[in-house]
């Protein structure tokens, strides 16, 4: 049997991609240069991919033996499922991988909030020591707010709650007795905003929740906010989100998301009260080494269930071979509550 054609277009670890050279012949792309990701994708039976290529449309179009999409990590807004559902393409996440690093990013940036730690070190750096133009304020005895109280939002009440801030969340597809279980109280979108002195997002991008933060929530907000977004951007409305930070109606912003990223045009880059980072809620060595480990086995057992692969090889489940299997089965995802087809 030839070794299936498994594209990577997107940064993995070196061991995820031996567990793929195991068993099939892998190749490269720039998921960035569309040009070459459509050329590159046309011989793919498995295209892997993090957040940097987008999988629409027009590549299942050019991918006629495609038969799976692996997003080693978890947002999926980047991949077009409905369209990979028509092409009769699975689509799976790791949704579990990366939880861990993106909330212990999150209370880095609260405390850098709430403590001007960046600007402290560029004021050092610049050769000053003026230690009171930095007073900042205890997260302890405050309110934190928690958009989204999934997989992420839930490590991230863990880890606030030990530093004896009150916790409040709001997330509509969460029953009250789990949200209070996950240790946060269960509020209304209006009373997260009223309340909270520290908002924290952590929602998937949708139609839905696209927007969701705007001029009317932002205007309902606790004057003096301090709000994290290591989510997605665009559900932080960021024209909206730059006038409160100019009147100081939100005191300051974290943001690790951008609508449009790198964000050469986002109207928060220049304000002094923000702080950016470019993405890195899973940039750690244990996020990647876990993400990429799980794509590269999810793919296995995508090219398995199609029979391109003998069960039970390299990185295999070692189920038994089913002769003949090479219908649109769906491989189921990994973890409980993702999306996929
Ligand atoms: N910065 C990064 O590098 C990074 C890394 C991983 C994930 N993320 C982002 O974080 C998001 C959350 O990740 P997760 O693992 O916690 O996902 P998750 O699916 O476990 O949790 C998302 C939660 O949002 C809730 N939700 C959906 N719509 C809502 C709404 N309108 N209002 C309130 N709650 C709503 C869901 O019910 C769910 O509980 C991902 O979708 C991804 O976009 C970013
Ligand atoms: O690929 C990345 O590093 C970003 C991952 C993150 O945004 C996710 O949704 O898992």
């Amino acid at each position: 049997m030839p070794r299936p054609v498994v594209l990577v277009s997107d940064p993995l670890p070196d061991d995820a991609l031996d567990l793929l050279r195991a068993a099939c012949e892998v190749r490269r792309t720039d998921g960035g240069d569309r040009t070459r990701l459509l050329a590159a994708v046309a011989d793919a039976s498995v295209l892997v991919v993090r957040s940097g290529t987008r999988v629409d449309r027009e590549v299942f179009a050019h991918a006629p033996l495609l038969k799976g999409v692996v997003r080693a990590g978890v947002g999926l807004d980047n991949v077009d499922t409905a369209a990979a559902d028509g092409a009769g393409v699975s689509v799976a996440n790791t949704p579990a991988a990366n939880a861990v690093s993106v909330a212990e990013l999150t209370v880095g940036l609260a405390v850098a909030l709430a403590r001007h730690i960046p600007e402290a070190a560029q004021h050092v750096r610049r050769g000053e020591w003026n230690r009171s133009a930095f007073k900042g304020g205890e997260l302890a005895g405050r309110t934190l707010g928690v958009l989204g109280l999934g997989r992420i939002g839930r490590q991230v009440v863990r880890r606030l709650a030990a530093f004896d801030m009150t916790v409040l969340a709001h997330d509509p597809y969460v029953a009250d007795d789990d949200c209070r279980r996950a240790g946060a109280e269960p509020v209304t979108l209006g009373e997260l905003l009223a309340r909270s002195d520290l908002l924290t997002v952590h929602l998937p991008r949708t139609a839905e929740t696209e927007g969701l933060i705007g001029e009317r929530e932002l205007a309902l907000a606790k004057p003096g906010l301090h709000l994290v977004n290591t989510a997605r951007g665009g559900i932080v409305d960021e024209d909206a989100l730059a006038r409160a930070l100019k009147d100081g109606r939100v005191a300051a912003a974290a943001l690790d998301v951008f609508a449009v990223e790198p964000p050469r045009d986002s109207p928060l880059l220049g304000l002094p009260n923000v702080l950016p980072t470019p993405h890195l809620g899973a940039g750690t060595a244990e996020a990647q080494h876990r993400a990429g480990h799980e794509a590269a086995r999810i793919a296995l057992r995508m090219l398995e269930s199609r029979g391109l692969l003998e069960a039970g090889g390299p990185g295999g489940t070692g189920r038994p071979a089913a002769p003949g299997r090479t219908g649109p089965e769906r491989v189921p995802l990994a973890g409980t509550g993702a999306r996929g087809v």
